[in-house]
């Protein structure tokens, strides 16, 4: 699917150190990006152009209007847009520009082809988060070492440091992914283990949360109980401990990749610990008969588990009947979902667990992978960073979302720029607008374009001015088509054909999202109580 990407404004280009920044137009047509000292010299001939399909746009983390388009570290055009929102918008068309010329491009021979250059914008942008790092630690440093520190400096600048190193961390993997595809091409075996996601996460971490999962089952859920009462909850301290799953990412280098088949049964083997350990209770129509992911799991979770086993395992599952009971989603494959989250007999919402289930989203946004998903992505995993410094900060006084929200009350700093109080606003937000969209789906609406624009009415629309507005429609024009987004919410896309696998989604899609509106009442419930909320329009 092909978008319209062409775009033009005034933008601040970066000239030299005496001439600074300087305005000027700039137009992409074509996927090529040509700039003009002035909108009366178009047509006359641009001073320069970059054709985009061997670029790499790089956002600045920590300066909202400021982004680079770099050729192959040889060009790189320094640009600063009039605001964050001009911003955005430069940066989805840039990104659909690009992810348009790719799909152009995608032949075997171009790929094989292309991998040097790949590689070397690659090292490019890992040299860049690099020094970015270097810098934000420097800051934070200096800061620490004042005889006054300013805390809430630190604090900013150590949420920026931690994106930076996700982000650096995501770039470094697809980087050791591409150099290892240069070295040696990979086998579909060795793809399948290292493809686990596009976001640079790869088998290993998974292997080793899966094991620590394990602890999980002696406590209640929301998802298990559906009489559910807060005062029949514990709290799940085992969640406490768990790593943080996804990495951030704040540049848009290149179009997600869309997981493949090979990727997709990688994932439903790799996440099926969880969901075997959720289905046996939570899904209680899929939980009568060993599974076969037992063998697999015996075999993922054992400590001595190498790939060759692994690959073993995957060849055993691929090649037997589809059993109901495998057929896992998008949801029932979560490590961390809504249903998993402990309330405390107050209702107090686990901070890690809410955040880790905001985490597990994040996969699908790359598994339907278009560019115009990207500010989505900043945002929400924007705010659920914010949320997981705030909570580093003191673990045990904001081990509860409630606790996070009581505190910044009490010291009145729930309206201060980058309060937690404004993360969790808007996180929850947009997560009313995701649990609305899968209700509108689940009960029967196929236009996926008309259930996007319904929940967006009644969520976040009454929020967002024009620019915002623009950004949604653009992201609603890349929605994929119906029967791609079931298969994108298999985790095996072979069994999206099968007339079973409709009836089991809408069963997964009935308990998450009712595990969502139960939290989602709770956090909402005490922002009215506390007159939280905020009514601006951004
Ligand atoms: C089929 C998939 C289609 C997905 C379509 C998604 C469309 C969402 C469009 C929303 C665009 C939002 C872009 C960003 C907007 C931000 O400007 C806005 C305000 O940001 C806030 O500003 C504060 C300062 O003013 C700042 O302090 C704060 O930190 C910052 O957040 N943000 C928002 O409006 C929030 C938008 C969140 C959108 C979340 C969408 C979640 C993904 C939905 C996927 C649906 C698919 C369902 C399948 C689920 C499978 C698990």
């Amino acid at each position: 699917m092909s978008l319209n990407s062409d775009i033009e404004g005034t933008l601040f280009k970066w000239t030299n150190y005496w001439g600074g920044w300087q305005a000027r137009w700039v137009v992409l047509h074509g996927g090529v990006l040509s700039y003009y000292n002035s909108v009366d010299e178009v047509g006359k001939g641009c001073r320069a152009s970059i054709n985009l399909t061997a670029s790499d746009i790089i956002a600045y983390p920590n300066d909202n209007t400021r982004f680079d388009v770099v050729v192959a570290n040889e060009q790189r055009w320094y640009l600063k847009a009039a605001n964050p929102g001009e911003r955005q918008a430069w940066l989805i068309s840039l990104g659909t520009s690009k992810a348009n010329q790719a799909e152009k491009e995608v032949t075997p021979d171009r790929i094989a082809s292309g991998s040097h250059d790949k590689l070397r914008q690659s090292m490019g942008e890992v040299r860049l988060f690099c020094d970015l790092l270097v810098r934000q630690a420097v800051n934070v440093k200096v800061e620490a070492q004042k005889d006054q520190p300013d805390i809430q400096k630190i604090s900013d600048s150590s949420t920026l440091l931690s994106t930076t190193c996700d982000t650096f961390l995501a770039t470094l993997g697809r980087c050791m992914d591409l150099s290892e595809s240069v070295l040696a091409p990979p086998t579909t075996t060795t793809r399948l283990l290292r493809s686990q996601s596009s976001d640079g996460q790869h088998a290993l971490p998974k292997l080793r949360i899966q094991r620590s999962k394990q602890k999980k089952h002696t406590t209640k859920s929301i998802g298990q109980s559906p009489s559910w009462s807060p005062s029949s909850l514990a709290s799940n301290k085992a969640a406490e401990t768990d790593p943080p799953l996804q990495t951030s990412s704040n540049e848009v280098t290149s179009p997600s990749t869309n997981l493949n088949s090979e990727t997709s049964s990688l994932s439903s083997l790799t996440t099926s610990d969880s969901a075997s350990s959720k289905t046996s209770e939570s899904n209680k129509t899929r939980s009568n008969s060993p599974l076969k992911q037992n063998t697999i799991n015996e075999k993922l979770n054992s400590s001595e588990a190498n790939s060759n086993q692994v690959c073993e395992a995957l060849h055993e599952y691929r090649g037997s009947p589809v059993e109901e009971e495998t057929m896992l989603t998008f949801f029932s494959a979560m490590l961390h979902s809504f249903s998993d989250i402990v309330l405390e007999e107050d209702g107090g919402i686990s901070t890690i667990s809410f955040l880790s289930a905001c985490e597990g989203i994040i996969p699908f946004l790359d598994t339907i992978g278009s560019t115009a998903f990207a500010p989505v992505k900043m945002d929400f995993m924007g705010n659920i960073s914010k949320l997981r410094t705030k909570h580093s900060s003191e673990p045990s006084r904001f081990a509860t979302l409630q606790g996070i929200l009581h505190q910044e009350i009490a010291t009145s700093t729930t309206k201060v720029r980058n309060s937690a109080t404004d993360a969790l606003m808007w996180l929850k937000r947009g997560l009313r607008f995701m649990q609305k969209f899968l209700l509108i789906f689940m009960n029967g609406e196929r236009n996926l374009t008309f259930a996007l624009n319904q929940a967006y009415s009644v969520t976040l629309k009454p929020y967002h001015g024009w620019v915002v507005k623009g950004i949604f429609a653009l992201a609603v024009k890349a929605a994929p088509y119906p029967n791609n987004f079931i298969k994108a919410l298999a985790t095996n896309p072979d069994h999206a054909q099968d007339k079973r696998f409709l009836g089991i989604l809408m069963e997964d899609v009935d308990q998450y999202t009712t595990a969502m509106d139960v939290v989602l009442n709770i956090v909402d419930n005490f922002y009215d109580q506390f007159k939280l909320e905020s009514t601006a329009v951004v």
